[in-house]
């Protein structure tokens, strides 16, 4: 079964009178940080600032609330790689080898405010000293998973025009394969002990480079980093962000989604190619003055991290370590949420969001969950259920998730598709951004997830949400995962099928006899026509890198459109 768990928030480890000391010290320091003016900013109840600059403007605030604060606090980034090795830094520290970064990115690497980075870092602290030293230099920073080949390489390199690339040892292979395919690469930088031919090495630049550094003056509209989206639907597309929209546009995530303060300690595990790094791992917990706590797992394995040193370190029960628990980028079945709430006592705050426009809804701290929901509107967005004219759909009609835009885009909202204008338009229908994804309201405003729009299912008129289907196949115990999808028919034009990968252990049964027991399940569970008419077991999904589930992989294959 996948796990969906992306972030966990820990228990910190100090007494409660620590905390309540800190809480109103860190009250009195707020101040200087106008959180409430961040607040109110976020709510896009008060005018985003003309320039902001998250490193100037954030870090470097907690960093002075640092040193101003007589007792120790939280450190800013705390990094283990699993074998023994552990490193701390203080808002201070980061902010002085941030500044070395930031030296050597415009002194050796020749890097100028605009020009554009592609960091492909798995989770080492270097990649967080590149993020802030770009910040700081005006270089624009482009995240890339260490699980991309050449051939993505390639890609990204190409459409993004990036002059500078930084990754390790195990890609420079890669790259250098394609290098010369790619004209406006100047720069290739190793994070490696040892030296490569044409590449200049980090930790001899780190060395040399000077700690006295000034943080560029940004506007808040300026670019500030390029995502790729995770090509789930087709190619990657390239989102561009802003100072403003990243870095002040996860304000109110951190705060209310994530519920994090600076005596909280944060656990992100999603990969640093992904916005959900940008917003574990950086905006959401540093805006509050939040731990980021790294384990430099090099993938995703959950028996690494129950047995953790945080685990360890904190309590050696994660029931009671475990705070606050949170969700993203796929949906979380009912009974995942169930299991994991058997198991830990919480629930799992599930948010719905995209590289585009970052959290859209949300289950914020305190909200009543209403499992298998992405629960209400998130601020600043009016999120809406809407038909294809754009009209309002009223409570429980199916449509597009949309939001509402007024006379002005919302400041959280993505620039543009790099050099893709046609395609930065067709995301606005009348007065609202089509998120691409359908669904439906209830009374109370809480969000149901149905499906992107091209996953939806139309059998004979019905229309069918794959989630709907999939999560009642995950109630039956024979079930790890599965991926819904349409298939052609003569009599109903297309019909339900379900690629199912089974439990180990039930692997040997009759698959004929159990294809009908999974059938009776779902009409069971949920409204019968929406059973699945033909089920294949199969060993895996398709997936993108991100782990999402490629369903127009398996349609097109469905519908003989390889
Ligand atoms: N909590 C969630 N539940 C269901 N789906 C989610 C959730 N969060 C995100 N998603 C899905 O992920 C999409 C956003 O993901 P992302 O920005 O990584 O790009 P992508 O749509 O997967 O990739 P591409 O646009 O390249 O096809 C959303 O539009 C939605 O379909």
């Amino acid at each position: 079964m996948k796990i969906l768990l992306e972030i966990q928030v820990l228990r910190s480890p100090w007494s409660i009178q620590t905390l309540y000391r800190l809480f109103h010290q860190c009250r009195k320091t707020f101040a200087p940080l106008n959180l409430s003016d961040y607040e109110a900013i976020g709510r896009c109840e008060q005018e985003v600032p003309e320039y902001f600059n998250f490193a100037g403007d954030v870090l470097d605030k907690w960093s002075q609330i640092e040193k101003e604060r007589k007792e120790p606090s939280n450190p800013a980034l705390w990094w283990i790689n699993g074998k023994g090795g552990e490193r701390k830094w203080s808002f201070e520290e980061l902010g002085f080898e941030s500044r070395k970064v930031a030296n050597v990115l415009s002194g050796p690497c020749g890097l100028q405010r605009g020009d554009r980075i592609i960091v492909i870092l798995p989770r080492i602290p270097e990649w967080w000293l590149l993020n802030t030293a770009c910040m700081r230099t005006g270089v624009v920073f482009i995240p890339g998973t260490t699980q991309l080949t050449a051939k993505d390489i390639c890609y990204r390199l190409l459409a993004s025009k990036a002059k500078c690339i930084v990754t390790i040892d195990e890609l420079a292979p890669a790259v250098d394969s394609v290098a010369s395919k790619c004209q406006f690469l100047k720069t290739k930088l190793i994070v490696s002990e040892s030296r490569r031919a044409e590449w200049l090495n980090f930790s001899d630049l780190f060395k040399a480079a000077s700690a006295v550094h000034n943080c560029v003056k940004t506007r808040s509209q300026d670019p500030m980093t390029i995502y790729f989206t995770s090509g789930t639907t087709g190619f990657p597309k390239m989102v561009e962000h802003s100072y403003g929209s990243f870095g002040l546009g996860f304000f109110i995530c951190g705060r209310y989604w994530m519920n994090l303060t600076p005596s909280d300690i944060v656990w992100n595990m999603s990969d640093t190619g992904w916005i959900k790094a940008a917003i574990g791992n950086v905006f959401g917990p540093w805006f509050q003055g939040t731990c980021v706590f790294v384990h430099a797992m090099p993938q995703f394995d959950p028996k690494v991290i129950l047995n953790s040193r945080i685990c360890a370190f904190l309590s050696s029960d994660i029931s009671n370590t475990l705070k606050h628990c949170l969700s993203g980028g796929e949906p979380v079945n009912p009974e995942v949420m169930e299991q994991w709430k058997s198991q830990t006592g919480l629930n799992i705050y599930e948010a719905y969001g995209q590289t585009e426009v970052g959290m859209i809804c949300g289950n914020m701290k305190g909200m009543k969950i209403k499992p298998g929901s992405l629960g209400k509107a998130a601020p600043p967005y009016d999120v809406q259920i809407i038909d294809e004219k754009g009209s309002v759909l009223p409570p429980g009609k199916e449509g597009d998730i949309a939001i509402k835009i007024d006379a002005k885009r919302p400041f959280t909202f993505f620039t543009r598709y790099v050099d893709d204008p046609v395609k930065t338009a067709s995301t606005i229908r009348g007065n609202f951004y089509i998120t691409g994804d359908r669904g439906s309201m209830d009374e109370d405003g809480y969000i149901w997830f149905m499906g992107r729009s091209d996953d939806v299912i139309i059998s004979s008129g019905y229309r069918i949400g794959p989630f709907e289907v999939e999560s009642a196949l995950i109630e039956h115990p024979a079930v790890v995962e599965s991926a819904v999808v349409s298939s052609p028919d003569p009599i109903r034009g297309e019909v339900v099928k379900a690629f199912v990968v089974l439990s180990p252990s039930l692997k040997t049964q009759d698959l004929k006899k159990l294809a009908c027991e999974l059938q009776d399940h779902v009409k069971k569970v949920t409204a019968p026509y929406k059973y699945p008419r033909k089920i294949e077991f199969v060993e895996q999904l398709p997936k993108t890198i991100t782990g999402k589930i490629r369903r127009s992989e398996l349609r097109n294959k469905e519908w003989g459109q390889i």
